[in-house]
């Protein structure tokens, strides 16, 4: 497979300083091999007046909600999961899912994001795209036990396990799982204290949504007589591979226990504002030393997978939860996005470093919008969005060249995503 140089740009580094230099990738071993001047190697990939970042990282998402994108809005949480969401959810096929992934795919891979975390159901058919896209993912089975007899809800939490054993390392590594109890109100206690020890024996991570909105926070407060993330630690969660989406209620204490167990969050800015969840307190998470990342949650509560948006609405938001517009400046927003994110997905990527997953995006900076370049690492939080991309390259593979995306056919991914997204909603009808 040889090398490829992703040449002639000006690279983002780790610190945040921004340099001319060619990267080059180490194809068989999918890593960034060099990043200096004057580089040559087998192929060229072309980043004349581009910026070279690290391909940004969707830490939480449902990506399949792409085919409900749209269909309700303007619901707080509990409204729009039991009225709307479910109901449409319970006749979701395989290959609807399959269908609506790879349209997430497609709209991922042209706004330069290369990993992401996905909990969803039928997920052997996410496998099967993300195998397909070429990109890098932690994926699981949202395991839901609330409304199920006994059987049924172990059932499901062995079928998320079996999920997490059997697909661990597929795509030449590219895909990892995890075990995925969707929250602490919709899993019960004495599943969680029977299938987490499992999922530690089996060596996976657990992710799940946690303190999302007042009224999930509360009746975990009165039922177990404490907040909810010391009644996680108590089940045996929040390990320091563990990652929870949201954490956007936290009382003092809690913030402490996820420093103490480098437990990562995943926030997700537009889908706490979309559903009035409220505002994370993103600036004491970082200050405290919490691993901290962002996700787009799902398009039906976004409504896109774009995670410009997200390093946007970060800062923004971040800047009124602490009623201070230096917090959440736009390194942090960038490094959450990019760094943070892989750390908290267990992947060695997020860098443009020797040594790193070659994932990258090359950016063009010739639009109106991105003119003039004071502050590249502004235009990125605050000016750039997803399809300024020129180019996405994940495990030193080109995914897109040119805006156009090289391992799936986004004409035709488009028309069944429309297709299969109609059928669903006349079979719930
Ligand atoms: N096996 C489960 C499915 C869980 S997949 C993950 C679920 O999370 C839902 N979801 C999407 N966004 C959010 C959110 O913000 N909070 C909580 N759940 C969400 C999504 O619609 C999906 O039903 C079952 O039997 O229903
Ligand atoms: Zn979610």
């Amino acid at each position: 497979m040889g090398t490829l140089v992703v040449k002639d740009g000006r690279v983002l580094r780790p610190d945040g300083s921004i340099d001319r230099a060619d990267v080059r990738i180490d194809r068989t071993a999918g890593r960034i091999d060099a990043i200096g001047a004057d580089l040559f190697g087998d192929d060229h990939l072309d980043a004349s007046g581009g910026l070279v970042v690290p391909g940004l990282v969707n830490a939480h998402t449902h990506v399949a909600m792409t085919l409900l994108r749209g269909v309700a809005d303007d619901k707080p949480l509990q409204a729009w999961l039991e009225e709307d969401i479910w109901p449409l959810e319970a006749h979701l096929t395989p290959s609807a899912v399959r269908a609506g992934t790879e349209l997430g795919l497609v709209e991922m891979i042209r706004s330069g994001t290369t990993a992401f975390a996905d909990m969803y159901f039928h997920m052997p058919e996410v496998v099967a795209a993300v195998e397909k896209s070429g990109l890098r993912a932690r994926l699981g089975y949202g395991s839901i036990t609330v409304g199920k007899d006994a059987d049924a809800a172990r059932q499901e939490c062995r079928d998320g396990l079996a999920f997490a054993r059997e697909y661990d390392g597929a795509a030449d590594g590219r895909i990892r799982t995890a075990f995925m109890p969707h929250s602490l109100t919709t899993v019960g206690e004495q599943f969680l204290r029977e299938f987490v020890p499992e999922a530690r024996a089996a060596d996976l991570p657990v992710h799940l949504h946690a303190n999302e909105n007042r009224e999930e926070v509360a009746p975990i407060v009165e039922e177990h007589g404490q907040r909810p993330l010391a009644y996680a630690a108590d089940c045996g969660l929040l390990d320091a591979d563990d990652f929870l989406a949201h954490a956007v209620h936290l009382a003092d204490g809690e913030i402490d226990l996820l420093a103490e167990r480098g437990t990562g969050v995943v926030h997700c800015p537009a889908s706490n504002m979309k559903l009035a969840s409220g505002m994370a307190p993103v600036q004491r998470l970082l200050d405290a030393g919490v691993p901290v990342a962002l996700g787009t949650d799902g398009a039906a509560s976004n409504n896109d997978l774009d995670v410009f948006g997200e390093m946007r609405d970060a800062a923004l938001v971040g800047k009124l939860a602490a009623d201070d517009a230096s917090a959440v400046d736009a390194q942090s927003a960038v490094e959450m996005a990019t760094a943070g994110g892989a750390d908290v997905l267990g992947f060695e990527s997020g860098r443009i470093e020797a040594g790193a997953n070659a994932d990258l995006a090359v950016l063009d900076l010739d639009a109106p919008h991105l003119t003039p370049q004071h502050d590249l690492v502004s235009h990125l939080v605050y000016a750039a969005r997803g399809s300024d991309v020129r180019h996405t390259v994940c495990d030193g593979q080109v995914l897109m060249a040119d805006r156009e995306v090289q391992t799936l056919d986004a004409d035709a991914v488009r028309e069944r995503a429309i297709s299969e997204a109609t059928a669903l909603l006349d079979r719930a009808a």
